[in-house]
């Protein structure tokens, strides 16, 4: 039994979000989910949608088997508590991954880090980024 770590902000999920979920259970038997929480969110625009609401929708996927919303400041104690075999860094996450994977064999985990691909538009009216979604509704409705 593998399982599986993916983490993000998931704020209006898109297919590019779908793609990496789905890429990330393909990583073992069990995919577990942390949504990042709102103040966490500080390298961007913070979130629209609730932390509720977003663990809700992400957790509604066929590709995840459990969805939480993450630890508002030790973001390894909902890894102590999963016990994950491998993360799942999304394919532009800032996070590096021999530096997270160091931090971890520090704190006595045992979990390798993987980095799923990334779904690029293949149409050109897909929009695969929240930050392009926000963008279309302040040009078209606001
Ligand atoms: C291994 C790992 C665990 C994380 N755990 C949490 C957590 O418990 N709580 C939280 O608010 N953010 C957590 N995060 C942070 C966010 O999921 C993510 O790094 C960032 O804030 C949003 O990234 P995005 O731009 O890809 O959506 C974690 C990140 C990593 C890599
Ligand atoms: N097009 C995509 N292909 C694959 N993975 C994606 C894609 N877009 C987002 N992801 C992944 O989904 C996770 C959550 O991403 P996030 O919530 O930051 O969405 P985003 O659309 O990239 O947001 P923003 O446009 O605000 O930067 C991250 O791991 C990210 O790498």
């Amino acid at each position: 039994m593998t399982t599986v770590v993916a983490q993000g902000t998931f704020d209006i999920l898109h297919p590019g979000h779908v793609h990496y979920l789905e890429a990330a259970a393909g990583m073992g038997d069990e995919l577990h989910v942390i949504v990042a929480r709102r103040e966490n969110v500080t390298h961007k625009e913070q979130p629209i949608l609730s932390n509720r609401q977003r663990r809700d929708m992400v957790a509604a996927l066929d590709a995840v088997d459990e969805a939480r919303v993450g630890h508002p400041e030790d973001f390894f104690v909902p890894i102590r508590e999963i016990d994950p075999d491998v993360i799942a860094l999304g394919y532009d996450q800032h996070h590096d991954e021999e530096e997270l994977a160091a931090a971890l064999a520090e704190a006595g985990l045992d979990c390798r880090v993987e980095r799923a691909s990334g779904r690029e538009e293949v149409r050109e009216d897909e929009l695969l980024s929240t930050g392009k979604i926000i963008d279309r509704i302040c040009e078209e409705r606001c």
